[in-house]
């Protein structure tokens, strides 16, 4: 069964204390939580506020997923709001494996997120050194996108490169994960599933997340 992660990114932000609640007492594991900074995205999402409210109001996991440029500056600041694995983008670090060592150092799952335009082979000399891979089906920075059909490629070619040196890295499918193409994301090799819209504009979301849960 898939790890499945949903995309608060997506909820009602009003209304955050209900939707928490309901992600609790659902059949997700994760709660994913994306940040923006208009910078590397261009789009602005939330900060360490919401970050903590969340992690107050559960004891799942809190998957952090930056899309921030310079994340070194504030991984702690991180750490402090409570996350529990923090993704940096190989596109906005200058010095990756520095960044990797700094989140295992604060005591969290490093996690290193890939845009879909770069290459999986990129990855080859951190690989040993993370927890897990943010693969990036849509361009970052909104929710509610179409997914790259071409990621399930690049999922069965990273899947292959951690299995053939037996390293023990999580394959996070993060945009545009659906109830149609969970199964097939599944089958290419993936771990687990983000899904925001899926998930938070759906008429029954703790249904929703059963039936990601429940694909394979
Ligand atoms: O990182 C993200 C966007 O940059 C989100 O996690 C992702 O878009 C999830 O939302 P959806 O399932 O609606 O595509
Ligand atoms: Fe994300």
């Amino acid at each position: 069964m898939p790890i499945i992660a949903p995309s608060l990114l997506s909820s009602n932000f009003l209304r955050l204390e209900e939707e928490c609640k309901m992600l609790n007492e659902s059949e997700a594991d994760w709660f994913h939580l994306d940040v923006m900074d208009g910078r590397f995205v261009p789009n602005i999402s939330f900060g360490f506020p919401i970050i903590e409210h969340i992690r107050k109001a559960t004891t799942k996991i809190c998957d952090v997923h930056l899309m921030i440029l310079e994340p070194e500056r504030y991984a702690e600041a991180f750490k402090a709001a409570g996350a529990d694995q923090l993704s940096v983008h190989i596109e906005a670090c200058v010095h990756l494996h520095r960044n990797i060592q700094q989140i295992k150092s604060l005591d969290m799952k490093a996690g290193v997120a890939i845009n879909p335009h770069t290459p999986v082979s990129l990855l080859q000399d951190v690989l040993g050194d993370i927890d897990l891979v943010c693969m990036m089906s849509v361009n970052p920075g909104f929710g509610g996108q179409k997914f790259i059909p071409r990621t399930l490629d690049k999922i069965t070619e990273l899947r292959r490169m951690i299995d053939d040196n037996k390293l023990n890295v999580l394959i996070e499918v993060d945009g545009g994960v659906t109830i149609e193409n969970a199964g097939a994301i599944i089958d290419a090799g993936a771990h687990a599933l983000v899904a925001g819209n899926t998930v938070f504009k759906s008429s029954d979301p703790t249904k929703t997340i059963s039936q990601l849960k429940h694909i394979r």
